[in-house]
């Protein structure tokens, strides 16, 4: 009888159909954000959804995200049944597992290697790699903007696997024995290009979480049938084994034979650190880390490169601050991102303004549970929906669809120069890493990455919107993951020298690896 008092209460939302409730609304739905987000304006902080007789409820606010996720993060820590994600490996899969013992030692472990402080190891070879990307995209025609792009992220790469795997281009890694032989589609999912299959494994996990993909999801019963009658099964379970031996191939190799013992795979082989953790959990627990890096970072620095395009007047104040901070003679370095402020604001605005996640797959309510007089069912699903926090004009002020990255930036009384503002110096500014005990754990790595990789580039590029008759195309995909738009852009180097410059630098980065 409490229960259904309660339910009186829970949050709004829109109007469902009997039985089916608003599952029809959100099933197939391409970018479900942008519909989350119209939802927002109506309803408010949390939006109720009834998928087939199961609580939806997603959060559009960063006030309840901090409330629920990170005041009572014991709560919202667990992760609701996915079938498909279940049967494809979830429960070794990091950001998808369930809030369990294994979960908490596998975060442990990767703390170890991801913190702030561990992060600042790697500013070395971010700068290595920057300078690497800035002159593939200057001077190498035989690889797709996107391939280039793809290569640089791969830094996550030699903090998971160790140097030896470094990007100069995914051919240093060692190739998987490609199996064809089980199905036709197999090859969607691993390729001859280790980079390419870590991003489809990506793709194959994230939409799996995405809301209706699945009928098991939403008529559980259907899980009764045995594999060899249900594809969507019978494929789960194939994917499984092949992603699971693709990640043991490339622990076992790195576990053994990365010299520097860097890395989280060297690390991993430390009973202490890895306490708890089985080899196979280990295996995972690296691979998994390198999807999770992988796609999100290449996202941010495609829509980073998309934003210059469509903003040069932007791109050209950079420019100057890079002029006026570092010169001509060198590319900038980690040493002077304090004095650099434009730059690490168009970071942050380039991660507001198109978050690589904008809603992530559901977390679970633990209890039942009371927001702003609105009820919270046990066993809620509740999805974050990042896009609306980051898109809210109540905080970034009604140009929030505009790339514009003075919104962190004060001018200085005295000098009239731009700083960043005193609050955003430790806060994101943002809420694309996510919320309480499962924010990303590579927060750390992934700015860093993007701002010298941003700065390397704006200070040797320019970056140039290509005309074209055709619009920009907007993919259609059922996934969490922002589809980059279709775009197309000229880069040429910003000043006389900068070419010969850049090839200097990336000599001595190939002959410091050499050695
Ligand atoms: C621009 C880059 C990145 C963005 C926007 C991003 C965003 C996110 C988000 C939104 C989550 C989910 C948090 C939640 O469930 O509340 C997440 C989780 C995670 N991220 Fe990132 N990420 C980025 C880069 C990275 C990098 C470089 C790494 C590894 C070096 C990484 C490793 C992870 C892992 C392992 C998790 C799962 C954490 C857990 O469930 O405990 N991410 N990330």
């Amino acid at each position: 009888l409490f229960k259904d008092q309660a339910r009186k209460h829970l949050p709004p939302g829109p109007r469902g159909w009997p039985i089916l409730g608003n599952l029809s609304q959100v099933a197939g739905e391409s970018q479900i954000w942008h519909l989350f987000d119209k939802w927002k304006y109506e309803y408010g902080a949390l939006t109720y959804l009834n998928l087939f007789g199961k609580d939806f409820i997603v959060i559009n606010t960063r006030e309840a995200a901090l409330e629920l996720l990170e005041r009572r993060s014991a709560m919202y820590s667990d992760r609701p049944r996915f079938y498909v994600l279940e049967y494809i490996g979830g429960e070794m899969a990091m950001p998808f597992a369930k809030y369990t013992k294994a979960w908490q030692n596998m975060r442990r472990a990767t703390h170890e290697v991801l913190h702030n402080q561990a992060a600042q190891s790697y500013h070395p070879v971010q700068t290595e790699e920057a300078i690497i990307l800035a002159h593939k995209l200057l001077f190498d025609s035989s690889l797709t903007l996107r391939e280039k792009i793809n290569g640089s992220a791969a830094i996550v790469l030699s903090v998971v696997y160790g140097k030896r795997s470094l990007s100069i281009g995914s051919e240093e890694l060692p190739k998987p024995t490609v199996d064809n032989s089980d199905s036709p589609d197999s090859d969607l999912l691993l390729t001859s290009d280790p980079l390419q299959s870590l991003s489809n494994i990506g793709h194959r996990f994230t939409s799996s979480g995405y809301p209706g993909s699945y009928l098991v999801d939403v008529f559980p019963i259907l899980d009764y049938f045995p594999a060899f009658m249900a594809k969507w099964k019978s494929d789960a379970i194939r994917d499984r084994i092949r992603v699971g031996s693709f990640f043991q191939r490339y622990y076992d190799d790195a576990a053994q034979n990365d010299k520097h013992r860097s890395s989280l795979c060297a690390k991993l082989t430390d009973t202490k650190l890895a306490s708890g953790l089985t080899i196979e959990e280990k295996a995972w627990v690296a691979g998994i880390t390198s999807v999770a890096g992988l796609e999100t970072t290449s996202t941010t620095l495609s829509f980073f490169l998309y934003a210059m395009c469509l903003n040069p007047e932007i791109q050209h104040r950079a420019h100057k601050e890079l002029d006026y901070v570092i010169g001509r003679s060198h590319s900038p370095m980690f040493a002077d991102m304090k004095n650099l402020p434009y730059i690490r604001a168009i970071v942050k605005e380039v991660l507001r303004w198109n978050p690589a996640l904008p809603v992530i797959v559901p977390r679970k309510a633990s209890e039942d549970d009371w927001y702003k007089g609105h009820f919270i069912p046990k066993g809620a699903a509740m999805m974050l929906n990042l896009w609306s926090m980051n898109y809210d004009t109540d905080v970034y002020g009604p140009d929030v669809k505009e790339f514009r990255p003075e919104r962190f930036l004060q001018q200085c009384e005295k000098t009239g120069e731009y700083i960043l503002k005193p609050e955003f110096e430790n806060e994101d500014g943002h809420s694309s890493y996510g919320f309480g005990r499962r924010k990303c754990i590579g927060r750390y790595i992934a700015d860093n990455a993007l701002f010298i990789d941003m700065s390397t580039i704006l200070w040797a590029l320019n970056i140039e919107a290509v005309a074209s008759d055709k619009p920009v195309v907007q993919k259609k995909v059922l996934d969490t993951i922002n589809p980059i738009p279709d775009f197309q852009c000229k880069l040429t180097p910003r000043f006389r020298g900068v070419d010969s410059v850049l090839q200097q630098l990336r000599d001595e980065v190939a002959q410091a690896r050499e050695e």
